[in-house]
């Protein structure tokens, strides 16, 4: 089989005629991985996952999951594919465990999976608690509990910690991780938060008006990143520094006391300041710019 498990071919998309909400969309998600689908309000992501699931009917589906053309394979696909999209809907007078069982019957799952993804979720202490006295971090690990009921290969999430506070958001994203390498499952989580998905995310995808800017793994994004980085450090005499360093590194004076060194890898900093402070230069602050997924994400949409 093909290595991609999710792919799709200049995949477009408009809820009108003549309207693109996404453009050419050429997505790649290995098995085995997170992949991180990035984007702000608005990008796509949702109406990519929908498309993904069959939930929107597209013109021209070039849709894989599996190895399997969506929608033609839909039912094949959706047997081996959990997804969470927007907040799940749950019966808030029954009890967590009753929820799953409504589900476990509807997809006639073993009985032993409800305890199964009950204790993948930790919801266990929390089972026989009716869901309306559960946190949103809760409803959103019910909601997952039930995507994970018919044991999926792939699971779909959209923006699984919107809403949550900042223990909810550990909670899911130690969940996803324990789900991908515990459980095998490739996930596909959507996230308009940089931060989350570098802790998360083995690949990502950056979509921006319906455009997919950037696809690769974390590590390509990040020498990316490190290429545009550059290292701001203010010293006590500008020309004596730009010697010591230019033989070895791009360095440019920014005006007054700081210079700056292009193409820097994080460790770097350290024998910059050795260098500098060896050569007798005095050093009051060396700091790196540009060097955080933020402002990479900045950068790449404002291209
Ligand atoms: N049912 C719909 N009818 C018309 N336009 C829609 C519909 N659903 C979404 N859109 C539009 O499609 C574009 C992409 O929306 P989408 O929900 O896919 O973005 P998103 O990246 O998931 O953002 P968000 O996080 O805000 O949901 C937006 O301009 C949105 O207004």
């Amino acid at each position: 089989m093909n290595q991609w498990i999710i792919e799709t071919e200049h995949l477009d998309y408009g809820f009108r005629k003549d309207e693109k909400i996404l453009d050419d969309i050429n997505l790649r998600v290995p098995q085995g991985s997170v992949y991180g689908f990035l984007g702000p309000n608005g990008a796509g992501k949702t109406t990519t996952l929908r498309l993904l699931l069959g939930l929107l009917r597209s013109e021209n589906p070039n849709i894989r999951l599996l190895g399997r053309q969506m929608p033609g394979s839909r039912i094949d696909i959706l047997r081996r594919t959990g997804s969470l999209i927007e907040q799940p809907s749950l019966y808030l007078h029954l009890t967590g465990l009753e929820n799953l069982e409504v589900f476990r019957r509807a997809y006639e799952c073993p009985a032993s999976r409800v305890g199964e993804v009950l204790r993948i979720t930790r919801l266990s202490d929390a089972a026989h608690k009716r869901t309306r006295a559960y946190s949103l971090g809760m409803k959103q690990r019910l909601g997952i509990a039930i995507a994970l009921l018919h044991d999926p290969e792939v699971l779909i999430m959209d923006e699984p910690t919107n809403g949550l506070d900042p223990n909810g958001i550990i909670e899911i994203r130690e969940l996803i991780r324990d789900l991908n390498r515990q459980e095998g499952k490739t996930v596909l989580v959507s996230s308009h938060l940089l931060t989350e998905v570098e802790k998360l995310a083995t690949h990502v995808g950056i979509i921006h008006k319906g455009k997919l800017l950037f696809q690769g793994t974390l590590a390509e994004l990040q020498n990316f990143q490190y290429r545009r980085a550059l290292l701001e450090i203010e010293v006590d005499n500008v020309t004596r520094a730009e010697q010591i360093l230019s033989g070895r590194f791009s360095v440019s004076v920014n005006g007054g006391s700081t210079i700056h060194v292009g193409h820097t890898k994080p460790d770097e900093a350290a024998l910059i300041n050795h260098m500098l402070v060896g050569g007798g230069v005095g050093v009051s602050r060396l700091s790196a710019t540009g060097n955080d997924l933020e402002k990479l994400f900045l950068d790449i949409i404002s291209a």
